[in-house]
């Protein structure tokens, strides 16, 4: 059993952890990070292959709010301005709608944009807070009579495209936060977001971070004075750790599980136990997958757009027009069905050929495609069949389609470290829970979770590693 005493404990070598390091690291604070996998970065995972040369990101790949975003700002300003290469892309250029009907496109002359943006401002001023497909059933019942039957069919499918954005159903996505504070465009990623896990650990030593090391609990002991603590951390290898300070940085999925679910694995028992204002927030917390299948081809074979919107659009069978929100009603909801297949469900799919001259296309899928892959006994083959379908569509003849280099799948719902893909906001659920922002004395939380700005984002993380290691410094100044 080893000892080892530090200013700072980091739960998690995730970007939360990693620059709440760094930040303490730059004021001369003392700290260590302990983190459950084998390798650094979290949610943000970048697979590069050693023979083509060619890199994929399985977790994040978009620069989102880039008009509030200080990542996006220093990894195109400072970090990555010389590089030879664009080393991000607004990839707004283009932006296909396929949907499956004959001619696989929106038919022209409809500006579902425009009451895309109506329902948004509906279900973010909503006196209640309702689901999100609620909420699109409210907006047609009461705003009907302003919508063509085109308008009302589209912009439904449009509105459930923020499915993606949260990583559930539109059931169980409350309306008020549905679309979150996005402030600007977002840019794509081109040269791989490991390179920006690079740059934040840059100068930290090396043998501050602690891999295979599953945080099994915490103990706040009293030492004098009541803000006078000392940290005990023990690992599932039974290794402790003492520190001053604590920086909790697990996702939301794993945290919720210290309220009755400690023996599940990465799962952190805290003694004395997190107090009630942290916990009662968990009661509604969602945090559910999100997928990616990728494939490789040869040479791309379709239309050169930088990314294709997939939508679920309602027959036009099933629409009536004279009470198009009973339609909405039935309309779309997939969550009772073990298998659904292409179309039932909004995807993006991300052309590489266009932002990185790559013949290959990314697709993500919200959670209940998520579940399907990743409980397939064959992820790779199930995903490729899923999104077959889609291919086709965006290809828009009839033409066979190549068998793929290479085909990868993600796992972030089954994987014991993160347990989902990012935190939502369920109906009545608080946007943050603040007690967490508050902290718990000289047990602090970071992450993703946690904080307002860029929240559920990479640079949300990001934001609140660093507020958290000031917090600390101030502190530990006096
Ligand atoms: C598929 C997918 C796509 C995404 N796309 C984007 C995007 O395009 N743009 C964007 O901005 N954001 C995106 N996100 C979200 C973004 O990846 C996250 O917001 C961000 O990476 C979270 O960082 P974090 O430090 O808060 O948490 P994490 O990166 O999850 O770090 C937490 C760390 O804690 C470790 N840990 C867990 N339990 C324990 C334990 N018991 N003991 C020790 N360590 C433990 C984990 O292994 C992990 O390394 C995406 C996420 C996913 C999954």
């Amino acid at each position: 059993m080893s000892e080892v005493d530090t200013d700072v404990i980091i739960i998690g070598a995730g970007i939360a952890g990693l620059n709440a390091a760094s930040t303490l690291h730059s004021k001369g604070l003392k700290s260590l990070i302990l983190e459950a996998r084998p390798r650094i970065g979290g949610r943000v995972y970048t697979k590069r292959d050693t023979v083509t040369g060619n890199h994929y990101d399985l977790g994040a790949s978009w620069f989102h709010s880039t008009m509030e975003n200080p990542i996006f700002d220093k990894f195109t300003n400072n970090w990555y301005s010389n590089s030879q290469i664009e080393s991000a892309k607004y990839d707004d250029n283009n932006v296909g709608i396929i949907i499956n009907s004959e001619t696989g496109s929106l038919p022209s002359g409809i500006n579902v944009g425009a009451i895309v943006d109506e329902m948004k401002y509906y279900s973010s001023n909503l006196k209640d807070d309702i689901s999100l497909h609620n909420c699109a059933i409210e907006y047609f019942k009461t705003k009907q009579h302003r919508l063509s039957r085109d308008e009302i069919k589209y912009s439904t499918a449009l509105f459930k495209f923020a499915e993606l954005l949260n990583g559930c159903d539109w059931d169980t996505i409350g309306s008020k936060f549905s679309y979150g504070p996005f402030n600007g465009r977002d840019a794509f990623n081109t040269i791989g977001y490991d390179k920006v896990i690079e740059k934040i650990i840059e100068g930290y030593p090396n043998d501050n971070v602690l891999l295979n090391k599953v945080v099994k609990s915490v103990e706040k002991i009293q030492v004098g004075k009541a803000d006078e603590t000392i940290i005990k951390v023990t690992n599932a290898d039974g290794s402790i750790y003492k520190s001053k300070y604590l920086i909790v940085t697990i996702p939301l999925g794993v945290l919720k599980l210290s309220i009755d679910k400690t023996n599940e694995e990465g799962a952190i028992t805290f003694n004395p136990p997190l107090p009630k204002p942290i916990t009662d927030n968990f009661a509604k917390t969602k945090f559910l997958p999100l997928a990616k299948v990728i494939v490789e081809f040869d040479k791309a074979f379709w239309p050169d757009n930088d990314k294709f919107l997939v939508l679920s659009v309602p027959n036009d069978d099933e629409l009536d027009i004279t009470k198009t929100y009973e339609t909405v009603k039935e309309f779309g909801n997939y969550t009772d069905k073990e298998n659904v297949k292409a179309f039932d469900f909004p995807c993006l799919v991300s052309n590489f050929n266009s932002v990185r001259k790559i013949p290959a296309l990314m697709f993500l899928l919200p959670s209940q495609p998520a579940y399907q892959i990743e409980n397939a006994s064959d992820p790779e083959k199930y995903g490729y069949d899923l999104i077959k379908p889609i291919i086709s569509k965006i290809v828009g003849k009839d033409i066979e389609i190549p068998e793929p280099k290479l085909i990868l799948t993600t796992s972030w719902g089954n994987d014991p470290y993160s347990r989902g893909a990012i935190s939502t906001c369920a109906p009545g659920d608080k946007f943050v829970n603040d007690a967490l922002i508050d902290g718990f004395g000289s047990i602090r939380f970071a992450g993703e979770g946690p904080v307002y700005q860029g929240h559920s984002c990479a640079h949300g993380a990001y934001i609140s590693g660093e507020r958290e290691a000031n917090y600390i410094i101030e502190k530990l100044s006096k």
